[in-house]
C-alpha cells in the first residue's frame, strides 16, 4: 500500500496510525528537517547554540507505553557544520484536543484523518504520570529495552506532577510535592553521572546531604549502551541555592565598608591558601564580614569534605575506587586542557569585539600571557603527587548547593557540560572541586562589585582588594575544615606544597573553562574568568 502524505504549509496529513507512524520514512524525514531543526534550537535545553545545526538524525527510538497508551521517546542527533554531533531526548505525543496542546507544541498534524498535535509529552498528566507509575512498578534486574529502576525508599502513590519551572538545562517534574524527576535532555551513550553519583552516594553510601536516590528511567541503545533518561529524587525543601545565598550577604558586606568607612589598605592580610580556624581570622575581619558567612564557609567545607569521603571510600565498585596519578592521566589532562586552552585563544580572539574596558584590556592581557599559561598547564609531574584521584562532583559551584535550615544539599552530579561523558568519569584529585568552589566565592566576590559599583564610594581598585583579602580568608577557613575532616577519614589528597600546587593547577583549569563558558553564553561576564586567570598568573 501506498502511503499518501500530503502536506500543507503548516499542516500534515498521514494515512499510519500513531503506533506505526514512525515507521514512515516519509514522516520522519519531514519531521526532522521540516519542523524539529526550527523546534529545538527554540528550546532553552538545546546546548547548540553557539554552533550552526547542519541537520538532525534519528538516532533511535523508543516506546514508553501501558496498555494502549503510547508515547514515543526520540533519541536525535544533531549534526553541526563545525563537525560534531549532540544527542538530544524528546519525547513525542499525539493530542487531539486542543486544549492539551496549549505548550510546547511541536506540529499540527492529521493521523488517519483525526486532527491532533504532536507535542513534547512531558507537558501531558498521563504521561508524567505513566513515567511515574512504571518507576514505581518497576521490576528488579528490568533487562527489556527501556528499563526503570526503583529505590527500596521510593513507595507513594502518584498524586500531583507539575513543572519545576526553574532555571536549568533539563526538563525537572516535581511529583506530589515530594519527588524530583529529571528527563536529560542532552543525554549520552553511556549512563550519566548524574544518576551513578546519585545512586552511590546515597543508596551505597547514606551520605545525607544530597536528595536521596529513589528511581531512574534508561534505554539500552541498538549498540547496548545504557543511556539514562530520567532520575528520580527526593524533593529537599529549601530557601534558595547557595549562590543567591553568597549574594545577598556580600551585597551587605560590602556594604560594610561603606558604612563603617573602613579602610581598606589598613585591613590585616593572611596568607593565599594559609589554613585559618575561625579564631585566628582577626577580629577586624570578623567585625566587616561578621561571624555567620566564616560559620556558612566553614559547614560547606565540612560537607563537601563528606562528599569526598564518600567518594572515595570504595574498595569493589571500579568506577569509584581511589586510584593514584599515573602517566596516562597526565596525558589525558594535558591534552585536553592544551586542546581546551587553544579553544578559549581561538573563542577570544573571535569576540573581542563584545568586550569593553577593562574585560578588554584583561582578555589582551590573557592574550599577550598565552605562552605562561601554556607552560603552566603543561608543568604536570605526575611522579611528585602523592595523593589520590577519586570520582568527584565535576562542576561543583555555589549554584549547584541548596541552602535549608543552615545546612548545605550537593546537586547535579552531571559534569562538566564541555566535556564528554568518558572524560567526566575520569577519577580526579578531589582538590578539582574546592578549587571550583573557591572560582564561585571569586565570582560572588566581584559579581557583588561589578552589579553594585554605583552604590560604593570605594575606588573599583579598592573594592578589588577588599574582594582578594576576603577571598583569602574564606579559603583560609574553609581548608582548615575540609583537610582537617579529610585527613582524619584517611583520604590522601597529598602533602602541602602537593595540595598547594593542585589547587593553583584546577583554579586555572577551571577559570580557563568558565572563560569560554561565559564568552559563549553571556559576555559581560566574561570579566570575572578574565580578572580570575590575571590574579591566579599574578599570584606567585
Ligand atoms: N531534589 C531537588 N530538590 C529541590 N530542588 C531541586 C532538586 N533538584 C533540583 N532542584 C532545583 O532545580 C535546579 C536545577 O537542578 P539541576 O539538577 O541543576 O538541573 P539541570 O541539570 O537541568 O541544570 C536546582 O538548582 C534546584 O534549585
Ligand atoms: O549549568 P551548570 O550548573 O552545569 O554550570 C554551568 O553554568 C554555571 C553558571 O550558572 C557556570 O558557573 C559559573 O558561574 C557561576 C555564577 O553564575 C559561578 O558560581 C561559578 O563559579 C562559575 O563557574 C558553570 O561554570 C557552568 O558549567
Amino acid at each position: 500500500m501506498t502511503k499518501k502524505t500530503i502536506k500543507t504549509k503548516t499542516h500534515y496529513n498521514f494515512n499510519d496510525s500513531w503506533e506505526t507512524l514512525l515507521e514512515n520514512k516519509a514522516f520522519v524525514n519531514a519531521f526532522l528537517s521540516e519542523v524539529l531543526e526550527d523546534y529545538i534550537t527554540k528550546q532553552r535545553w538545546y546546548g547548540g547554540k553557539a554552533s550552526k545545526l547542519k541537520y538532525i538524525e534519528l538516532s533511535e527510538y523508543f516506546r514508553i507505553q501501558r496498555d494502549g497508551e503510547v508515547y514515543y521517546g526520540l533519541i536525535l542527533e544533531v549534526n553541526f557544520e563545525e563537525a560534531f554531533y549532540q544527542h538530544y531526548f524528546l519525547p513525542i505525543a499525539f493530542v487531539s484536543d486542543e486544549s492539551f496542546a496549549q505548550e510546547d507544541r511541536i506540529l499540527s498534524i492529521s493521523i488517519q484523518n483525526q486532527e491532533g498535535f504532536i507535542i513534547d509529552a512531558i507537558n501531558l498528566e498521563a504521561f508524567r504520570k505513566l513515567v511515574f507509575e512504571r518507576i514505581l512498578t518497576a521490576i528488579p534486574n528490568d533487562l527489556t529495552r527501556v528499563q526503570y529502576h526503583k529505590s527500596i525508599l521510593f513507595n507513594d502513590e502518584y498524586e500531583s506532577s507539575r513543572f519545576m519551572g526553574l532555571e536549568q538545562s533539563n526538563t525537572s517534574i516535581v511529583y506530589n510535592e515530594s519527588f524530583v524527576l529529571k528527563f536529560f535532555r542532552r543525554i549520552y551513550a553511556n549512563k550519566n553521572p548524574d544518576y551513578e553519583m546519585s545512586r552511590f552516594l546515597s543508596e551505597k553510601k547514606q551520605f545525607k546531604n544530597t536528595p536521596a536516590y529513589l528511581g531512574s528511567l534508561s534505554i539500552v541503545d541498538s549498540d547496548n549502551e545504557n543511556i539514562t533518561i530520567g532520575l528520580m529524587q527526593e524533593m529537599v525543601p529549601n530557601e534558595g541555592d547557595a549562590w543567591d545565598y553568597m549574594l545577598k550577604e556580600l551585597e551587605k558586606v560590602f556594604e560594610t565598608l561603606e558604612t563603617k568607612n573602613i579602610d581598606i589598605a589598613q585591613l590585616p592580610e593572611t596568607e593565599l591558601f594559609e589554613r585559618l580556624s575561625i579564631r585566628d581570622v582577626p577580629p577586624r575581619i570578623i567585625d566587616w564580614v561578621g561571624l555567620n558567612l566564616f560559620l556558612k564557609v566553614q559547614k560547606l567545607a565540612e560537607r563537601t569534605a563528606e562528599m569526598h569521603i564518600a567518594l572515595g571510600s570504595e574498595f569493589e565498585e571500579t568506577a569509584f575506587t581511589p586510584t593514584h596519578f599515573n602517566g596516562d592521566y597526565t596525558v589525558w589532562l594535558k591534552n585536553r586542557l592544551l586542546y581546551q586552552f587553544q579553544n578559549r585563544l581561538n573563542t577570544v580572539e573571535n569576540n573581542l569585539h563584545k568586550l569593553e574596558d577593562l574585560s578588554l584590556e584583561l582578555a589582551h592581557e590573557f592574550l599577550d600571557n598565552k605562552n605562561d599559561i601554556r607552560k603552566r598547564l603543561v608543568n604536570f609531574d605526575w611522579t611528585r603527587l602523592k595523593g589520590e584521584r577519586i570520582r568527584v562532583h565535576g562542576d561543583y559551584h555555589l549554584g549547584q548547593i541548596l541552602v535549608k535550615e543552615d545546612d548545605f544539599y550537593i546537586l547535579d552530579f552531571e559534569g562538566e557540560p564541555e566535556s564528554t561523558i568518558r572524560d567526566r568519569k575520569v577519577k580526579q584529585p578531589p582538590l578539582k572541586d574546592v578549587a571550583g568552589l573557591f572560582r564561585s566565592f571569586h565570582y560572588a566576590i566581584y559579581a557583588t562589585i561589578f552589579n553594585n559599583s554605583e552604590q560604593y564610594k570605594h575606588e573599583q581598585q579598592e573594592l578589588f582588594d577588599a574582594g582578594e583579602l576576603l577571598y583569602t580568608y574564606f579559603i583560609g577557613v574553609f581548608l582548615k575544615t575540609y583537610i582537617e575532616k579529610i585527613q582524619d577519614a584517611n583520604l590522601n589528597i597529598g602533602y602541602r606544597q602537593e595540595r598547594i600546587f593542585l589547587l593553583k593547577y584546577s583554579l586555572l583549569e577551571k577559570a580557563i573553562y568558565e572563560l569560554g563558558y561565559e564568552l559563549n553564553s553571556r559576555p559581560l561576564w566574561a570579566v570575572i574568568p578574565l580578572k580570575g586567570i590575571t590574579n591566579i598568573i599574578n599570584h606567585k
